[in-house]
Order: structure tokens, then C-alpha cells, then sequence
């Protein structure tokens, strides 16, 4: 069964256009942030604060491939790091499997995370200008593996119809 997975830095719109994807698709949706927090009965910062990101990692990855065996259509939204760990991104190149990195600059990211940082425990504790240089490196560090999804979406200026657009293109 075919699975869309979508990817890319927190804040790139990986939940919001998933989200309006499965509506006009009817292909369901499945957040993996929220797929752990649900099995876990913990949100994402209390399992970094209670447990540390080394736990929520491995979590990250059972997840994942427990939805990618699954035998329904879905749509899964990644969280921003799942494809840089437990060798996740080779899991990007499967044969049912239509992933699309959700490609944003660093200005769109930063004017996306700056006031939307405290449910991000990556950078929830970080200034103004500490984030921007944080964004800039780890983006920096994870495009490689962001970029062996299959397909590549660019976000910047665009609606969330016209991203989910560009969806549709790939999808038809
Ligand atoms: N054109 C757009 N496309 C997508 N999101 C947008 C757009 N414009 C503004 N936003 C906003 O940017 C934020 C993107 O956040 P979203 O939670 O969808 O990202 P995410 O990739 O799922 O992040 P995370 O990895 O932290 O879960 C939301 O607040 C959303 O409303
Ligand atoms: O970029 C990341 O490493 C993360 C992004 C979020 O989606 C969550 O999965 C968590 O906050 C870690
Ligand atoms: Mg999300």
C-alpha cells in the first residue's frame, strides 16, 4: 500500500499540509509526533525531559516503521529530525513509499519557528538570534539526508494550496 511521507525541518508545514492533503485526497493522515506522544501517553517535551532525546529517537524509529507496514494508503507526516537518525532515510527510498522534503530557507523557517518554539524542545530555550544560527547549521547538517527523499517541494512564498498543489503534481 502506497505511503506518502512528507519531511523536512520543524516549522517547513509537514502537519498543515498534511493535513489538507488527506482532506482532499481522503488518504488519512498520520502525524508521527503525535502517533508517539498517543502510544506513550506523553507529549514530545516530556519525553525529551523525562527521558532524553537518545529514547525518543529509538521511539522515533519503531514508530515509523510500524507505520510503514501498515496495509492502508496514508499520508505520514515525519517529525523534523526522524529522517536524520537509525538510518530513517533509507526507509525514504522504499518501493511504496512517495516521500517529498518539504524544502524551506532558513528566513522562512526562523519567521515560522520564532513565536511557535515552546512545543519544540530543540529550540525552545534559545533567543532570537540563537535560533537563527542554530536553524542555519542544523538545516545545513540534516540536508543530506532530507534530500534522499524522492521528491523535493519548495515552500518558500508559497500558500498551503500551492504546496499541497505540488503534491497532487507528484501524486498524478
Ligand atoms: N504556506 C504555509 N505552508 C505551511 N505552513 C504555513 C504556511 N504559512 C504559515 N504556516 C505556518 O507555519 C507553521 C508550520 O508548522 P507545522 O506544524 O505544519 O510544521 P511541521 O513541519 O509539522 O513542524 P514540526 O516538525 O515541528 O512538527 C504553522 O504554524 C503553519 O500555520
Ligand atoms: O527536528 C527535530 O529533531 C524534532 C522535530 C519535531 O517534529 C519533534 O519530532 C521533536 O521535537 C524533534
Ligand atoms: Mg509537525
Amino acid at each position: 500500500m502506497k505511503k506518502i511521507v512528507l519531511l523536512g525541518y520543524m516549522g517547513c508545514g509537514k502537519s498543515t499540509i498534511a493535513q489538507n492533503l488527506s482532506k482532499i485526497t481522503n488518504i488519512p493522515f498520520l502525524d508521527l509526533d503525535k502517533c508517539i506522544e498517543e502510544r506513550v501517553n506523553l507529549s514530545i517535551n516530556e519525553i525529551f525531559e523525562k527521558h532524553g532525546e537518545v529514547y525518543f529517537r529509538k521511539l522515533e524509529h519503531e514508530m515509523f516503521v510500524e507505520l510503514l507496514q501498515s496495509s492502508e494508503n496514508t499520508i505520514i507526516g515525519l517529525g523534523g529530525g526522524t529522517p536524520c537518525y537509525a538510518n530513517n532515510h533509507e526507509l525514504l527510498k522504499g518501493d511504496d513509499v512517495v516521500s517529498v522534503y518539504l524544502k524551506a530557507s532558513i528566513d522562512t523557517l526562523y519567521n515560522r519557528l520564532v513565536h511557535n518554539k515552546s512545543k519544540r524542545p530543540l529550540i525552545a530555550n534559545m533567543n532570537e538570534e540563537e535560533m537563527k544560527e542554530f536553524i542555519a547549521k542544523h538545516l545545513f547538517d540534516r540536508s543530506f539526508y532530507y534530500n534522499q527523499a524522492k521528491h523535493k517541494v519548495s515552500v518558500d512564498d508559497k500558500s498551503v494550496e500551492e504546496t499541497v498543489q505540488d503534491i497532487l503534481d507528484i501524486l498524478a
